[in-house]
C-alpha cells in the first residue's frame, strides 16, 4: 500500500457549509436570494436511455435498475461568455462524494458490477454515518446512479443532515412520470433537494465476472490476472468494461452535467461506485492512469472537494472522531455552519 493513493474522507462530527449555497441566501437573507428548487425542469435523458439500453445490449446486462436519468435543465449563461470566462466568474461549490454502504454481493464478495443489489445492514448503517459526517455541509442537489445501493445511500445520508430537507427522486422516464411526480407547493419544493438518478455513473459493468466470487476467480484465473481486471485502467474483464470505458461516460457525464451546477454555485453530493467515483476522482485529482491503479475507496466514506475557479480542492482529513480532525474549510463554509447553529439552537 505505500504507493497508494489516499484519498482522505471527511471527518466525523462536525463540518461546515457554503455561504454561497442558494439555501443559506434563502434561509439567512443573503441579499441575493434565489431559491434551491425553483426553475429546475426535469427533461427525458433521451440519448442516456438509449445509451444504457445500446450498454446492456452490448454487455448483455441481465439485472439493471430501470434508468431514471434525468436532465436538469442546463444552467443558462450570458450568450458570449466562453468557458474559461465562466469559470473565473463562478462562484464557489461543495462537492460531496460518497461510494455506497457495503452491498449484500460485497459482504459475499462477489463481483457486482451493474447487478442491482441493496445495502447490507453494515451498508445502512455505514450510509446513516456517512450522513452524520457531512450532516452540516450544505446540499442543493444530489446526483445518483440508476442502481438500488447508491440511491439508499443517498437517502439514507440525508436523513441525518441537520437542515432535514427532504431528497425526492425526479423522475423523467416519461412525461407521465413527470407530470405524475410533481409538487404544487412552493414552500415544499424549498424544502426539497432534488435528486437525479443516472446510469452513466453506475458501476463499470463487470461482464461474465458479475455474481462470480472474488476469491474463486483469482483461485481459478491466477491472482494477478484477476487483479488487472480488477484494476488496470485499460484492461477489460471477459466482456466487460474498463476503467477507461467506465471513465468515457461517468466523466462525460460528470463534465456534462455535474460541472455546470458546480459551475453555478450548486452543492452537489454524488452517491456512486468504486469504480464510477475512481474515474471521476481521477479527473478532479488528475491522476494517471497508472495513478488510479493504486486508489482504493472505502465504502460508505465521504469524500469533499471545494470548486472554485475553475479547480477541484480536495479537502479531505484522515478520518477521526474530532472536529479538529475534519477537513479544511473556506469561511463561506464557516460562516454557513454559524448560521446553521444559531438556527437550529
Ligand atoms: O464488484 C464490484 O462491482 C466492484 C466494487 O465492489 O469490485 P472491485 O472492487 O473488484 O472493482
Amino acid at each position: 500500500m505505500a504507493t497508494s493513493v489516499f484519498h482522505q474522507p471527511i471527518g466525523t462530527a462536525q463540518s461546515h457549509q457554503l455561504l454561497q449555497n442558494s439555501d443559506f441566501r434563502h434561509e439567512f437573507g443573503h441579499a441575493s436570494v434565489k431559491l434551491t428548487f425553483k426553475g429546475f425542469k426535469v427533461e427525458t435523458g433521451l440519448s442516456s436511455r438509449e445509451g444504457f439500453s445500446s450498454c446492456r445490449r452490448k454487455f448483455g446486462v441481465v439485472q439493471a435498475s430501470a434508468s431514471h436519468t434525468s436532465v436538469v435543465q442546463p444552467v443558462s449563461y450570458p450568450p458570449n461568455n466562453s468557458t474559461d470566462e465562466l469559470r473565473k466568474k463562478s462562484s464557489e461549490a461543495a462537492l460531496i462524494l460518497i461510494r455506497h454502504g457495503e452491498s449484500l454481493w460485497n459482504e459475499k464478495n462477489l463481483f457486482t458490477g451493474c447487478v442491482d443489489v441493496p445495502l447490507t445492514k453494515k451498508g445502512v448503517e455505514e450510509a446513516i454515518e456517512a450522513g452524520k459526517r457531512i450532516s452540516n455541509i450544505p446540499v442543493d442537489m444530489i446526483y445518483t446512479s440508476a442502481l438500488i445501493r447508491a440511491q439508499m445511500t443517498a437517502m439514507l445520508a440525508m436523513t441525518q443532515h441537520r437542515r432535514k430537507k427532504v431528497p425526492i427522486i425526479l423522475h423523467s422516464e416519461s412525461e407521465q412520470a413527470r407530470e405524475w411526480s410533481q409538487i404544487f407547493s412552493e414552500d415544499t419544493k424549498k424544502q426539497s433537494i432534488p435528486v437525479v438518478t443516472a446510469w452513466q455513473l453506475n458501476e463499470r459493468m463487470y461482464g461474465e465476472l458479475q455474481g462470480l466470487n472474488k476469491q474463486e476467480t483469482a483461485d481459478r484465473f491466477g491472482k494477478e490476472k484477476v487483479h488487472e481486471w480488477r484494476r488496470s485502467y485499460d484492461i477489460p474483464p471477459p466482456n466487460g468494461e474498463s476503467l477507461e470505458m467506465c471513465a468515457e461516460r461517468a466523466v462525460a457525464y460528470f463534465k456534462d452535467h455535474i460541472e455546470p451546477q458546480l459551475l453555478s454555485g450548486k452543492n452537489v453530493m454524488i452517491a456512486a461506485h468504486g469504480n464510477s467515483l475512481r474515474s471521476i476522482i481521477m479527473y478532479l485529482d488528475k491522476l494517471t492512469s497508472q495513478e488510479v491503479i493504486n486508489l482504493e475507496l472505502s465504502t460508505g466514506i465521504p469524500m469533499l472537494y471545494i470548486f472554485k475557479g475553475g479547480k477541484f480542492i480536495r479537502r479531505g482529513s484522515p478520518a477521526g472522531p474530532t472536529e479538529a480532525g475534519v477537513y479544511a474549510y473556506t469561511r463561506r463554509l464557516a460562516l454557513y455552519r454559524q448560521k446553521l447553529d444559531e438556527m437550529l439552537h
